[in-house]
């Protein structure tokens, strides 16, 4: 009985549909886009000082016994919204980029509505938010309020994301918001991988994957959108498309959102690295893909390159707008467990925004009075791109090294030199966290136990739950500890590595838990053969 050959026959990536490279002027300067000095320039505009405003100053939460009337035929979602608005007060909060963990002297800040990534001395930024004016209202009234939208289609509350719009982009008018009602994934309660794999009794997964393009790059894109979409509109300066590099997941997200609000997207992605699915969501999206032959460093590099010169806008996470967004992930896990703070939550890493942007979700609930504490936070990156890894195992003591990031098959993570590097090292450090790896036989026998289990998980994934066994087998992670494993990407996209994987064709690798299908001749006897011998180990329930 052997495994059938044509239901694994392998279909690795393509290369193919490389759309022609534009001959673009390339500049290594580190110049960006900047506002011409005719136009108004938005940084003049005042941060607001302590804003004395009550609740009226906000959409109101709608009380759960008023049945909403239906609105009327002539009106869409976003026309129902505006109606709704005029009757409420302005919005008071505000929000601006400052230089990431600026000391309090630094007076440096720019407006969202400058297209700027770095500050003047290079490092990263950071949305700031006014917290004085969002203090003006207690936890109790922003875990109401949030709850109260959860499960609508309220135009923009009916999103995971912008149910939380006062924390993500107060300014923003609804009107400019480009959404898929993305968010509010499911939490999925682990019991069987929990109580039998791990011997844990409180082990959840956050399907951030299950989502508009399969992956959590949704919840931040659609916040980045938005905001171009918005830049677009002020014309105060030419904005022709959004660029990014990707491994795959950033690039379907990117171009879904820009395609759904018809604004042209560009994507840099690493010949033949990336798989077949995520490869075809830019394509089918209209985006202008190209693939170019370099790993995922290379193509950031590039990306960086291009975007200091030409009018495209840049994507990725270096962009800290797209981490206002990925943190409502951190909101929703305490949303969805009553607001009650998880132990441990375990996130796999590459890039490195998501482990910021859910440390700065838990931070922003803590410092707002939803909740009490923060969980202690573990990222969790493949060994065969683990710079992040071999940093904190020298104690974040001696300079970070960017390492030669080498094939792996949680390929969207295969990334050597992390743009957001110190906001990961300043989430661990404030969380008391930990970074683990994974082989790629821990990561792949993780997915496939998980996957066993009912789960069909990605393999990043796969290195968060490798990296959870690997902590509860050292008891780091206690057995009532309550754990979120936060799952980044839909199994589906990864679906070429599941099959390598049953079908045992991944070199050097056991595959343990493998599970191929059988062969057999299409007449009853060998059919109650094969069923007979199946079932004389199965033992009656
Ligand atoms: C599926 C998946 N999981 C995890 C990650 C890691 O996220 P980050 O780059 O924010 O560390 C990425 C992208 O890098 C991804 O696409
Ligand atoms: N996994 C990412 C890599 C880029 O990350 P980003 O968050 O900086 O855009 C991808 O899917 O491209």
């Amino acid at each position: 009985m052997a495994a059938s050959s044509s239901f694994f026959r392998s279909s690795s990536p393509s290369s193919t549909a490389v759309a022609a490279a534009a001959s673009l002027p390339r500049n290594q300067a580190n110049s960006q886009f900047r506002i011409p000095s005719s136009a108004p320039c938005p940084r003049l505009r005042r941060f607001p000082a302590v804003i004395s405003c009550t609740s009226s100053t906000l959409d109101p939460a709608p009380s759960s016994n008023s049945v909403k009337p239906r609105r009327p035929a002539d009106e869409d979602i976003r026309d129902e919204a505006r109606r709704h608005r005029a009757a409420s007060a302005a919005n008071t909060l505000s929000a601006r980029y400052v230089p990431f963990n600026a000391g309090p002297d630094s007076d440096e800040w720019y407006s969202l509505d400058e297209t700027v990534y770095r500050s003047r001395s290079g490092g990263l930024l950071d949305v700031q938010h006014d917290m004085d004016a969002l203090k003006n209202f207690d936890g109790a009234y922003w875990r109401d309020l949030f709850d109260s939208r959860v499960g609508k289609t309220t135009w923009p509350y009916g999103s995971g994301v912008w149910s939380k719009k006062e924390w993500v982009l107060p300014e923003i008018h609804p009107d400019d918001i480009v959404s898929a009602f993305e968010g509010n994934s499911n939490l999925f309660w682990a019991e069987r991988f929990g109580k039998h794999l791990v011997g844990m009794n409180d082990l959840w997964v956050k399907h951030c994957g299950i989502s508009h393009t399969g992956s959590f790059k949704d919840l931040g894109m659609t916040v980045l959108v938005s905001q171009v979409n918005r830049l677009r509109k002020l014309n105060r300066y030419p904005l022709v498309a959004v660029g990014c590099a990707s491994t795959g997941d950033t690039s379907a997200a990117l171009s879904a959102y820009c395609a759904s609000a018809d604004i042209p997207s560009i994507v840099f992605l690493p010949a033949n690295k990336i798989s077949m699915a995520q490869l075809v969501q830019p394509i089918a999206n209209g985006a202008f893909v190209l693939s170019i032959d370099t790993d995922f460093d290379g193509c950031m590099k590039l990306i960086r390159e291009v975007t200091s010169e030409l009018p495209i806008y840049l994507a990725n996470s270096l962009n800290s707008l797209r981490l206002e967004g990925q943190k409502t992930a951190a909101i929703e896990i305490l949303q969805q467990f009553d607001w009650e703070v998880p132990d441990w939550v375990i996130i796999p890493g590459g890039n490195l925004g998501n482990i910021y942007a859910l440390y700065k979700g838990f931070k922003m609930c803590q410092e707002l009075g939803l909740v009490d504490r923060i969980p202690r936070l573990v990222c969790a990156q493949a060994a065969n791109a683990n710079p992040l890894y071999l940093h904190f195992k020298s104690g974040w003591g001696t300079d970070f090294k960017p390492v030669n990031a080498t094939t792996t098959l949680a390929s969207a993570i295969q990334i050597g030199d992390p743009v957001s590097i110190d906001r990961a090292v300043y989430a661990l450090q404030k969380s008391n966290g930990i970074v683990e790896e994974a082989t790629e036989e821990e990561l792949m026998d993780a997915m496939a136990k998980a996957d066993s289990t009912g789960m069909f998980i990605c393999p990043h994934t796969g290195v968060a739950l490798a990296a959870l066994i690997k902590l509860r087998k050292s008891g780091v992670i206690g057995p009532s500890d309550r754990t979120v494993v936060v799952s980044t990407a839909h199994g589906l996209k990864f679906s070429q590595s599941k099959i390598d994987y049953h079908s045992k064709a991944i070199p050097e690798m056991a595959s343990r838990f493998a599970n191929p299908p059988v062969e057999v001749k299409a007449d009853f006897g060998s059919v109650m053969d094969v069923l007979r011998n199946y079932l004389r180990d199965k033992p009656p329930k």
